[in-house]
């Protein structure tokens, strides 16, 4: 069976970056997908604002949506306390079992736990089947036309708290029109837009935080 991209960018990972080494894992991945094939990872101009973003809310309980390779969860992974909870939804299972490796990899695996399936079936299921009361941290960077909905259903299950942030990738490009309009213009949520670029090119991308006032 040929590979797939994904294979090959975890092998070049396995064979290129220090096992139990987060950051070597990150950079070993943008290298690969700066200069031999791209990958729809956030990359590390968006990843910095990710960073940032997570050092100022110091978030205890996370939820990310859309996985893909592992890039992002290793990201995020890497800057949490031990006692942190962070889940993340793929709907495809071969870029889960990718992720799995990825994450495991990087040695960061006692922090993330990969949920598979549909996030319309998963988010309704976190109170009960996954112990959360609310979450502090909401990434978005699955579907773009799924981040609206998503949105929606965290609210629909109380999933939200008073200072909750959501970040949302790609709302340039590809974009995530709904999501903004239903977003910026929700009182329920204050707005802040981050211009960047789409990962490994020029192309102007942006990501957008929302924080839930409650
Ligand atoms: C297949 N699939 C499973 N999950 C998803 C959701 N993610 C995206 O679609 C996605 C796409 C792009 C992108 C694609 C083409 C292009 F020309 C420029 C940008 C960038 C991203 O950061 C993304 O997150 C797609
Ligand atoms: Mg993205």
């Amino acid at each position: 069976m040929a590979q797939s991209k994904e294979e090959r960018i975890l092998n070049f990972v396995l064979q290129n970056a220090v096992r139990g080494d987060p950051q070597s894992v990150l950079d070993t991945i943008d290298k690969y997908c700066s200069q031999k094939e791209w990958a729809m990872n956030v990359g590390d101009e968006k990843g910095l604002i990710l960073d940032k973003i997570l050092e100022e809310t110091k978030p205890s309980v996370l939820l990310e949506l859309g996985t893909y390779c592992g890039y992002s969860a290793v990201r995020i992974a890497r800057l949490l306390n031990p006692s942190a909870r962070f889940l993340t939804i793929e709907f495809n299972p071969a870029f889960a079992a990718i992720a799995r490796q990825m994450i495991e990899f990087a040695g960061v695996q006692d922090k993330v736990k990969i949920l598979e399936g549909p996030s319309e079936t998963i988010i309704p299921q976190l109170k009960k089947k996954h112990e959360v009361d609310t979450l502090d941290f909401v990434f978005l960077d699955h579907w773009k036309d799924r981040y609206m909905p998503d949105t929606i259903l965290l609210l629909d299950h109380g999933l939200l708290r008073k200072g909750s942030v959501i970040l949302a990738d790609n709302v340039i490009v590809p974009g995530a029109p709904e999501f903004i309009k239903y977003i910026r213009n929700n009182n329920r949520f204050e707005c802040t837009n981050y211009p960047a670029h789409v990962e490994y090119m020029k192309v102007k991308d942006a990501m957008e935080k929302a924080v839930f006032v409650g």
